[in-house]
C-alpha cells in the first residue's frame, strides 16, 4: 500500500503529532523577510541560483574560481571511509550535529511553517521580488503539495484571485476590480506577468499555471485563459523555431521549455508551436553533452533539464545525443553527493532537481539510449584485443559483423566502452540507488535547515526557491526506482525514516503527479 501524507489542511492540528522540534536557533520569526532578501536578485550576495536565473537572460561565462571553502577530496574520502557522517556535518556546518536520526529526518512541520509564512507576503506592498510573485506562489504551493499538505480553502482562493490579476497585462492598473479585470482579460493579451498589471512573461506564466494546477480546484483551472495564452505563445515564437521570454525579450531554452510545458499541460500544444523548435534545442547541445541556454554558450544543468524536457514533450528526444547528455549529467554529482550546475562549480541543493530531474527523464529514454549506442557502432567488428581490454563480448556490446578495419573498429569500441562504463552504472539498479540515496544525504544533511526550509549549501540562507527544488529533487530520488507510477518505493530507496517519503512528481512539469492527472483529465475534456 502506498504511504502518503494526504490532504491535511494547514492550520489544523498535526494528526501524526510526532514531530520533534529542535530548539530555536534565534534566527526565527522576523527572519522570514531576511530570507527573502537572500533570494532577491538585487541583494543576493552570491547570485548563484538566484531568481535572476529564472527571470533574466543568463549567459554564463567561463566559471570563475570559487572562494567558497570546501573539503578536499582526500578529506571527504577519509571521513567517508571511516563512516563519520557526524564529522562531515560538523566540518560543513561548524557546529556539533544533533543525533543521526534527527539529522536524517525531514522536518515537515518546520518546513510547512516556513512556507506558509511566505504566503503572507504576496500583497501589493510586498516589494522584494516584485516581478516574481507567481514564482513565490509556485515555489511555496508546490513545496506544500510535495509535503502532502494543502491550504485552507480561503487561502487557496486568495492565491487563485491573485494569479487571476497577474493574468491581466501591462495596459491595466494594479488592484482593479474583478469586473474590470474580467472585461479586459477578453483582449488579445494572454499570459501572466510578475504581478498584477505587469507585462506577460513566459517564466511567470509557467509559475502561475503550475500553481493553479497544484491548487487543482475547478475555479483555479477555469481561471486560466487558454485561448489568449495560445496567442501569447505564438507571439513569443521566433522565426528560428525558439521562443522569447516576453515581447522584445531574450530567446533561450528556458523560454522554449516554459512555453511548451504550459502548452502541453493545458492541451493547447500544436504544430505551429512546435515547428523548428527541435532544431533550435539541438543547436544548444554542446560538445560536453549538456545543453546550454543558447547556441555557443556553456552547458548548464538548468538548461539541460529545460532542453531535454522540451525535446521529450515535442517527441524529438531521439535527436539529442543522449549518451553524452547522460554522461555529462552523471559527472556533475560531486564528492559531496549533491550536484553542481556546470563543470568546475560548487554543488548546490537546487541542482538536485535540475540535474537529478534530467537523469529521471533520461531513465525513461533507455530504449532510445541503447539504440543510439548501437547505431554508433553499426558495422564495427571487435578485435580480440578490444574484447580483452574492455571486458565486453561483441554480443554484449551490441556489435554487428562489419566492414571496418581493425583500427577504426578499435577506436570506436574504445569510445563505446567509455560510454558503457559511465552510462551503465548510472542506470544499473543498486548503483543508482546508491547515487540517489547519496543525493538525499546531501539534501537532508547539507541543504535542510532544521528551523524550516532548504538552502543551496551550508553557509547560505534558506529561501523558497531552494526549498522548492530541494524537495522536488528529494521526491524524484526517493521515487526514482519505484517502477510503475504510483508504486511505493522500496524502503532502501528512502534515506532516513520512511516517513520522509514525499508525494511523487511528474518529472516533465514538476507538479505533484496526482495534480497532473487531475488537470490532464480536466483539460482533455475541454
Ligand atoms: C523553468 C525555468 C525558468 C528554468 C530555469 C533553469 C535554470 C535554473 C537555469 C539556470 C540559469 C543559470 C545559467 C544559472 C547560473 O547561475 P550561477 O552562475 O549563479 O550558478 P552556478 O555557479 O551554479 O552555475
Ligand atoms: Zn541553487
Amino acid at each position: 500500500m502506498r504511504f502518503r501524507f494526504r490532504h491535511r489542511r494547514i492550520g489544523r492540528p498535526n494528526p501524526k503529532g510526532n514531530r520533534r522540534i529542535p530548539a530555536s536557533s534565534g534566527e526565527e520569526a522576523s527572519s522570514v523577510a531576511a530570507d527573502h532578501s537572500s533570494t532577491s536578485p538585487s541583494s543576493c550576495p552570491a547570485r548563484s541560483c538566484s531568481t535572476s536565473a529564472l527571470m533574466e537572460s543568463s549567459h554564463p561565462s567561463p566559471s570563475p574560481p570559487s572562494e567558497q571553502p570546501r573539503l578536499t577530496v582526500t578529506q571527504i574520502e577519509q571521513l567517508r571511509v571511516e563512516a563519520k557522517v557526524f564529522e562531515i556535518y560538523r566540518v560543513l556546518n561548524g557546529v556539533d550535529p544533533p543525533t543521526m536520526s534527527l539529522m536524517l529526518e525531514l522536518w515537515r512541520d518546520k518546513h510547512i511553517e516556513f512556507l506558509t509564512k511566505g504566503l503572507g507576503n504576496l500583497g501589493p506592498s510586498y516589494n522584494v521580488l516584485d516581478a516574481n510573485r507567481p514564482w513565490l506562489c509556485y515555489w511555496i504551493m508546490h513545496s506544500i503539495a510535495l509535503l502532502g499538505e494543502s491550504l485552507d480553502l480561503e487561502l487557496e482562493e486568495n492565491v487563485v484571485e491573485f494569479l487571476f490579476r497577474c493574468q491581466i497585462t501591462a495596459n491595466l492598473v494594479p488592484n482593479m476590480s474583478e469586473s474590470d479585470a474580467v472585461a479586459i482579460s477578453q483582449d488579445k493579451n494572454g499570459g501572466y506577468g510578475g504581478g498584477p498589471g505587469q507585462m506577460p512573461h513566459l517564466a511567470t506564466t509557467y509559475a502561475a499555471v503550475n500553481t493553479l494546477i497544484t491548487l487543482g480546484s475547478e475555479k483555479a483551472l477555469l481561471s486560466i485563459d487558454r485561448e489568449n495564452l495560445h496567442k501569447f505563445f505564438l507571439r513569443m515564437k521566433d522565426s528560428s523555431g525558439a521562443f522569447r521570454m516576453h515581447d522584445g525579450g531574450e530567446i533561450d531554452v528556458r523560454a522554449c521549455y516554459t512555453a511548451i510545458s504550459v502548452a502541453s499541460i493545458l492541451n493547447i500544444l500544436d504544430d505551429e508551436l512546435v515547428k523548428g523548435l527541435g532544431n533550435y534545442i539541438l543547436s544548444c547541445q554542446t560538445y560536453e553533452g549538456g545543453i546550454a541556454g543558447e547556441p555557443s554558450s556553456e552547458a548548464h544543468g538548468g538548461y539541460t533539464f529545460c532542453g531535454l524536457a522540451t525535446m521529450i514533450l515535442i517527441n524529438e528526444a531521439d535527436r539529442l545525443d543522449l549518451p553524452s547528455l547522460i554522461d555529462w549529467v552523471a559527472f556533475r554529482q560531486g564528492v559531496e553527493c549533491g550536484f553542481q550546475g556546470r563543470a568546475n562549480k560548487l554543488v548546490d541543493g537546487c541542482y538536485s532537481f535540475w540535474q537529478g530531474g534530467s537523469l529521471a527523464l533520461a531513465q525513461r529514454l533507455l530504449p532510445i539510449v541503447r539504440q543510439q549506442l548501437q547505431l554508433s557502432l553499426i558495422g564495427v567488428q571487435p578485435s580480440v584485443e578490444c574484447k580483452t581490454n574492455n571486458g565486453f563480448t561483441a554480443e554484449e556490446a551490441g556489435l554487428d559483423n562489419g566492414k571496418l578495419c581493425k583500427d577504426e573498429a578499435h577506436s570506436k569500441i574504445v569510445v563505446f566502452s567509455i560510454k558503457l562504463y559511465t552510462i551503465l552504472p548510472v542506470f544499473a539498479f543498486p548503483y543508482t540507488i546508491a547515487l540517489s540515496v547519496a543525493l538525499q544525504q546531501y539534501i537532508l544533511l547539507c541543504s535542510q535547515v532544521l528551523e524550516g526550509g532548504f538552502k543551496d549549501k551550508p553557509g547560505k540562507h534558506r529561501d523558497f526557491y531552494h526549498s522548492c527544488y530541494c524537495l522536488s529533487g528529494l521526491s524524484l530520488s526517493q521515487h526514482s526506482w519505484s517502477g510503475d507510477a504510483g508504486a511505493a518505493p522500496l524502503p532502501g530507496a528512502v534515506l532516513g525514516p520512511y516517513t520522509n517519503l514525499l508525494e511523487p512528481v511528474h518529472p516533465l512539469f514538476n507538479v505533484v503527479l496526482d495534480k497532473y492527472y487531475k488537470s490532464h483529465e480536466f483539460f482533455s475534456a475541454l
